[in-house]
Order: structure tokens, then sequence, then C-alpha cells
């Protein structure tokens, strides 16, 4: 084991560089695993199915070339798919190699961008504050554009064309050249939006999120001595889940190694699970072609998961044409078999997965936070949230309204963009009127005139605003006061910490009391996600301040930048929707993970379940009638299935409600795919097909099959023997989810207690039924609970 250590050195370090590389590096690793961590040369591509030992290689590789091969970290850069991931990898090789590791580059390909670009801002043709705007902004300025073109909503929404123009920049291809060949009304009209929304970014100093891929790229190939002076510097690239990566990402990889630099990239060609984001499965199949002189490794044994979740992964996978066959094997043992359901509603499903956590919780030691609940679209959430808030289940949702897409959210962030970017259109406008200041639309389009008859900025021409013709005095004076609230904001964001900017800009704008003043029960969790944004800035700031406290020690500050308000956003902008796995429960007691399967790629779970197996939901309407995406969504149930570590669980609902009708949707055609032996179905029809000859079959919300279901949501005789059934009062039940329910009735004075707020005492109730609402006195805190999801018990 010893000769492993003992590699050729590359470079020739002083001797007090060539401290004994700690022993446990290697420890552990299989013969493959280690050839990678050690292997020396320009091109490395290690090719392996789910939990393998990728990242940990990556990760170790890291450790190695720091360690062993006296790699400086400046030397390093090394891409992750979520900033998450990057986060974790950067802890775990600074565990193995000490601090020092902190002054690699651990990021997306997003991030890396960002630093590029602010450093080389003037070769790159930018303002150093240049704004990002993220996929929201980017189809807010798009709807802005469209309707200056006078472009059919209908034919042309906003958002398909962001899309598209996004799949554009993704191939590399800009506005002109666009343009120059296009061909037909459609891609005309998509040829205008283009070039208009990249001129409307360019005035507002802003990039969107392909922008940063595509602009690092035209940089480095533009300028040679740019590019050389990053090749010599990341002597080490190093890529996980490369499969996802699309052709520009690609094309950053090539110039940033060049003729000389080491590249490593892992990847499972059976996990591309991004196409529509413009991901090409052809960068790895084709890694070799593309790199013939690459050494490509293979991992086959798999460290994650039994040997009965393995077999099922390969069955299901196996039935995709196109791909390289693999061997994957465990030595983990059969372990359990996987366990199937077959519920009647979506209701049904969730109530199942939540009393089979708790059995799992009581009788097998398997905590809630050992468990994820898998699902294909994020709306399909909410039923498993209503029925772990009934359960007392603790849990996150990962994705669906995201923290930084609530409105609050945004809208705090816009007043940090425009603090930053006087130009930043689309979020100066977004605040101008935002809390109510006397600014209505009226004096937003006048002032959007000056705008573009003097052909200033929105912001330059806010300023401006008495030369508008037109404008109201009133609107003048309100705003010359939110010029001066941003010039004040400014001049701090000199010297103030982020969160101290970002406080200020809440109090001093009037929108924090706004919010404090209202009545609606729903703002009281609003101010607590502003108080949540002020400590995510707080925890960027005291994360900056320690890199900067590492590079003194490693006398190298310029590897570290201060806390400012625009690092601050860098870091928002760039949180990936995978990002939003909390991180408050350390030592994983604590919650059920709900996400969809897209955003649970890289991660694993002692017991998972995969739910709405069903034909049209996953996989999803939308690739069934095509080859190409039914074996990405294949690819995805892959993805799905090989998270799991110990426990798999696979469930369907006969009828599921679909844009508020319920449907019947088939059994996964996936369903079919898994060996009958792995399975052991605990409920495998519907309970009441008597009522239906198709129950638990075919039937895609029409006709006789529709005909139950509806029975089930109104006061019907049907609903009343179904009621009478399930022992339930047939008067309270208006909608299916309220057959699993009770609602408290609570009156003033009444003692409650609350799950997670405790005893209470109700001080006002208002509304009947589902809207019905009380508001508590917990002694610490006073909240407005809306019962229908509360679990709170009258006492
Ligand atoms: N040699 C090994 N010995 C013991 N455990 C290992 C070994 N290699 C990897 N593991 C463990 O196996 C699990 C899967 O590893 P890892 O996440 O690196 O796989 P991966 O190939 O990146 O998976 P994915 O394709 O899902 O991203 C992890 O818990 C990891 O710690
Ligand atoms: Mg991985």
């Amino acid at each position: 084991m010893h000769a492993l250590f003992e590699v050729p050195q590359s470079r020739s370090p002083e001797p007090s560089a060539q401290r004994p590389p700690k022993p446990d590096l290697l420890a552990g690793l299989n013969g493959p695993q280690r050839d990678a961590v050690t292997h020396e040369g320009r091109l490395l591509l290690i090719v392996a199915g789910a939990g393998s030992g990728k990242t940990r290689v990556l990760t170790s590789r890291i450790a190695y070339l720091l360690a062993a091969r006296n790699v400086h970290p400046g030397e390093i850069i090394a891409i992750t798919f979520t900033n998450k991931a990057a986060g974790e990898m950067k802890e775990r090789v600074a565990r193995l190699v000490g601090n020092r590791a902190r002054l690699m580059w651990v990021s997306t390909f997003h991030s890396a961008c960002v630093r590029i670009l602010r450093a080389e801002h003037d070769h790159a043709g930018l303002k150093s504050t240049f704004s990002i705007y993220d996929a929201d902004d980017s189809r807010r300025l798009m709807q802005l554009v469209a309707r200056e073109l006078d472009l059919d909503p209908k034919r042309y929404p906003a958002r398909g064309l962001a899309a598209q123009v996004s799949n554009l920049k993704n191939e590399l291809v800009d506005p002109e050249a666009f343009a120059a060949a296009a061909k037909g009304p459609a891609e005309r009209a998509l040829a205008e939006a283009y070039t208009l929304y990249q001129q409307r970014l360019t005035d507002a100093h802003a990039l969107d999120f392909d922008d940063l891929i595509m602009r690092v790229v035209h940089l480095l190939q533009s300028h040679p001595e740019v590019a050389e002076t990053y090749r010599r510097r990341f002597r080490h690239v190093l890529v996980d889940e490369y499969q996802d990566t699309n052709h520009a990402q690609y094309v950053l990889i090539k110039e940033l190694v060049g003729d000389t630099g080491e590249l490593c990239v892992v990847g499972d060609a059976d996990q591309s699970i991004y196409a529509f984001r413009g991901a090409t499965i052809r960068n790895i199949l084709e890694f070799e072609r593309d790199f013939p002189d690459a050494h490509t490794i293979l991992l086959e044994q798999n460290y994650r998961s039994t040997q009965t979740i393995l077999s099922a992964a390969n069955a299901v996978i196996g039935r995709n044409t196109e791909r390289k066959p693999k061997r994957l094997w465990s030595d983990q043992g059969a372990g359990e078999q996987i366990v199937g359901y077959v519920a009647d509603t979506e209701h049904a499903e969730a109530d199942w997965v939540a009393r089979e956590i708790d059995r799992l919780a009581d009788t097998e030691g398997v905590r809630p936070g050992d468990v994820a609940v898998f699902y294909r679209t994020n709306a399909q959430s909410r039923v498993f949230e209503e029925m772990f808030i009934r359960f007392g289940l603790p849990y996150k949702v990962v994705g669906g309204v995201r923290f930084y897409e609530r409105k609050e959210v945004r809208d705090a962030l816009a007043y940090l963009r425009a603090v930053v970017n006087d130009d930043d259109t689309v979020n100066i406008r977004r605040i101008l009127n935002t809390p109510r200041r006397g600014i209505g639309d009226r004096a937003e389009a006048c002032v959007e005139a000056l705008a573009s008859r003097e052909r200033i900025s929105f912001g330059a021409a806010l300023r401006r605003a008495s030369e508008a013709p037109g404008i109201s005095t009133r609107a003048v004076n309100a705003i010359g006061e939110f010029v001066t609230l941003l010039d004040e904001l400014r001049a701090m964001a000199e010297t103030a910490l982020p969160e101290e900017v970002l406080e200020a800009a809440l109090e001093r704008s009037g929108y924090l009391s706004e919010i404090e003043e209202s009545t609606d029960p729903q703002e009281a969790g609003r101010v607590e996600n502003l108080q949540e944004l002020v400590s995510v800035a707080r925890e960027y700031t005291e994360r900056a301040e320690a890199t900067i406290a590492v590079a003194a020690e490693q006398g190298d500050a310029t590897a570290a930048p201060p806390p400012t308000v625009a690092g601050f956003l860098e870091q928002v902008s760039l949180v990936a929707d995978a990002d939003q796995i909390p991180d408050d429960d350390p030592d994983h007691t604590g919650v059920v993970t709900l996400m969809t399967l897209h955003t649970a790629k890289g991660l694993e779970f002692p017991a998972v379940f995969l739910t709405g197996l069903e034909d049209s939901v996953f996989p999803h309407q939308r690739s069934m009638s095509d080859k190409k995406e039914l074996e990405e969504e294949r690819r995805l149930a892959y993805v799905g299935i090989t998270r799991a570590r110990q426990r798999l669980y696979i469930s369907r609902a006969v009828t599921r409600s679909a844009w508020g009708q319920p449907a019947y949707n088939p059994p996964s055609r996936f369903l079919e795919e898994l060996p009958p032996e792995l399975v052991r179905w605990e409920r495998t029809e519907a309970a009441y097909t008597s009522w239906s000859g198709r129950a638990g079959v075919g039937g895609r919300g029409s006709g006789t099959s529709q005909s139950r279901t509806s029975s089930f949501v109104g006061n019907t005789p049907k609903a009343a023997q179904l009621a009478a059934r399930l022992g339930l009062d047939a008067s309270k039940l208006s909608t299916a989810s309220e057959l699993q329910r009770d609602i408290p009735s609570l009156a003033v004075g009444d003692r409650v207690n609350h799950q997670r707020y405790g005893l209470g005492r109700v001080l006002a109730v208002e509304g009947q039924g589902v809207r019905a609402q009380a508001q508590v006195d917990f002694g610490e805190q006073v909240m407005w609970i809306v019962l229908r999801h509360a679990p709170i018990d009258k006492l």
C-alpha cells in the first residue's frame, strides 16, 4: 500500500512540503477506486453506475492531490452539480487534509463562471457590478420583451421563448448567428425576441444563468492570454455528475484544460436526467472519442444498496436501448424485499407512507431523517405535506415553492439588487411601488417612455422623472424619495455588512412594517421568511470572514474576498433547487425529506419511497409517446431506485386528481419492468372495485371511471355510503381530502395543544370548515393557525 504513495513528483516541492500523506486517504478503497485516486495523466474518465463511489473517489482524489502530490489548493478547480454538494466536498477534503482545502475552487459551473467574470470583467466587457438574473427574472424580462415586440402570447408564451433562448445559449448560439439562420415565422419571432432580450440584458448590465457560461467560453476563446492564465492556474480540473453537462459547459471544460491540464471527470450515462436543460448524454458516451488519449476506469461495486435494490435498478435501466451495458453488484446481501402498495387515491397513498414511516420509527429504529419520499412533479408534495402535518411527522420539502421563490424573499433581494446595480431594470421596477408608495402604473409608464426616448436605463430615468411628460407631481415626489432611499442604502453598502444593509432596506422602505401590520394570517410566515433571509446573509458573512482568516494564515490574502452585498447576492442567485436540503438537523434524527426525483441526484437514504408510479404521472404524460423521452424517464426511475440503501417502497394511486378532476391512471410501465420476485405487495388493488369495473387498470379519467371518483367529492349518496364504511360523518364531507381528517371546532377561550408550539389559548376564531382559522396565544407568541393543516387538539 505504501508503494501507492510513492508516485513520481510532477513538480519539485520544497522538502518541508513533503509531509507524509495521511495513510487513511486510500484506506478502504477498492482496487479501481485507488487507481482512480492515484492515476497521473492528462485525462481520466471514471464511468460507473450509481453508488459505486464516484463522488467519494473524486473527493479522495482531491485530498490525494493535495497531500501526496503536493498540488497547491489554488491549482484545483472541482465542479459539482449543486452548491450543497460543493460545500460537502470541501468539508470532506478539509477533514482529510486540513483547513487549507478551503482555498480550492469547489463550486458549480455557474459559481465558477461568476468568479471568473467578476475578476475579468474588463476583458469580458462587463461592469464589475453586473447583476445575475435567475430563471424568474429572465421570464419577467422575456415577458416585457414579448409585449414590446407585440408577439401573440398564445403562440409565443414568454416561458417558452425563455426556454428556447436558454437552449440556444447552451448550444453557444448567439442572437446574430441565430437570426442569420432563422427560417419561417416562428424562428424569426424567436430570433427577434432573443435579440431584444439580449439587448435588454446588456442595458441592465445583467447576465442570465446561461450567459454566465457562454460569456466565459467567449472570454477564454477570444482572449488567449486570459485563457492561458487560467490554464496555468488550474492544473487540475475535476467534474462530478459529468453526464449532465451541456454543450457550453463541455466547451468550457475543454478551454480550461487546454493542452496541458489534468482533467478527471466522473459520471454515469444512466443517470443523465437533464436533457430538458440541454445536458447531453453524448458528452459522456463519446468522451473517449473526443479525448482519444483518455484513460477510463470502471467501478462496478456498489456500496450503497442491497442486492435486491440493485437488481431492481438494473432490471429497469436494462430496458433502455441507447446505453452501454454495465455490471453493477453489491456484496451487502439481498436485504429486505421491496414493498409495494396500491392505494385508492393519492390521499390514501400518502396515508400509507406516513403510517409506514411511523412504523419504521417505532419498531425498526429508522429515524424520520433516514427517510425520503420521491415524486415526479413538485405539485405532488402537497398531499404528503398535509398528511404528514396530520400525523405530526416532521418533514422538509425540497423544491416546490422554494424559499428563494417566495414573493417577500424576492422583493427583499430586489432591493439589494437595485442597490448594487442602478441599471437593473427588472428589479427596480419590481420594488418601485412595493410597498405601495404612490407610484402607479401610469407614472411607471411615463418613466419608461422617458428612458426609451433618452436611451437611458430605467434607473437613470427615475432620477429625471420630473422631465417625463404627463407625470404627476405626487409621483415625482414619491419617486424622489425612492431614489433617495436607494442612494442611502448604496452609501451604506460601501461599509456595512450585507445583513445590515438588508435589514435597513426592509425597515426604511416600510416593507417590513407593511407586512407586520397586516392582519392576513399568511403574513406571519412572511416575516419569518425575511428573518430567515437576514440569517442567510449573516451566515454568508461569517463564512466569508472564516475564509479570510484561513487565507491570512496561509499568507494568501487575495484568495478570500471580503463580504459584500454583491457577494451575498451572487451566492443567493446561484442556489440551485437541490440546495434547499436543510442543514439545521445535523444529527439526522429529524425530518423526512420530500423531493422530486430530479433533485434526488447524488443523494442516498436508508429508506426511500418512490410514489405516484402511474403511467402519465411517472413516466410523465409528455414523455410517453416519445422513445427518447421515455428513456430519460427510465433513467429518472433508475436514479430514484438507486438512492435507497436498505429499504425501497413503491406505490401508486388508482385515482389521482389532476387539474381538480379525478383521473384514473394505469400502473406505471416501470412497475412491470421490476422482477416480480423482488417485490412484496402489501396491497394490490383498489378496495371498492365493485363501484367500477375498471379500478386498478386502465381508463384515463373519462366516462364511467370518473363518475366513481366524482362521487367521492360531493355530498352525494355514494359519498354518504363511503363515509359510513369509513365511519365518518357524511355531512362534514366536502372534498376528498377531508375524508382523511377532522377539523377541530374551536371557540374563543378554548385551551389547545399544538404539536409544535405547545399549550395555548384561543383568542379569536374566523371562517368555517376548511377555511377555519384561530388566533392562539402560545405564551411566547400569538399566531394565526389554519386549522385544516394544524396538528392541534382541543383540551
Ligand atoms: N470503498 C468503499 N468502501 C465503503 N463504502 C464506500 C466505498 N466507496 C463508496 N462507498 C460509499 O458508498 C456510497 C455511495 O458512494 P458515492 O456517493 O460516492 O457513489 P456515486 O457513484 O457518486 O453515486 P451516484 O451515482 O448516486 O452519485 C457512499 O455512502 C460512500 O461513502
Ligand atoms: Mg455521486
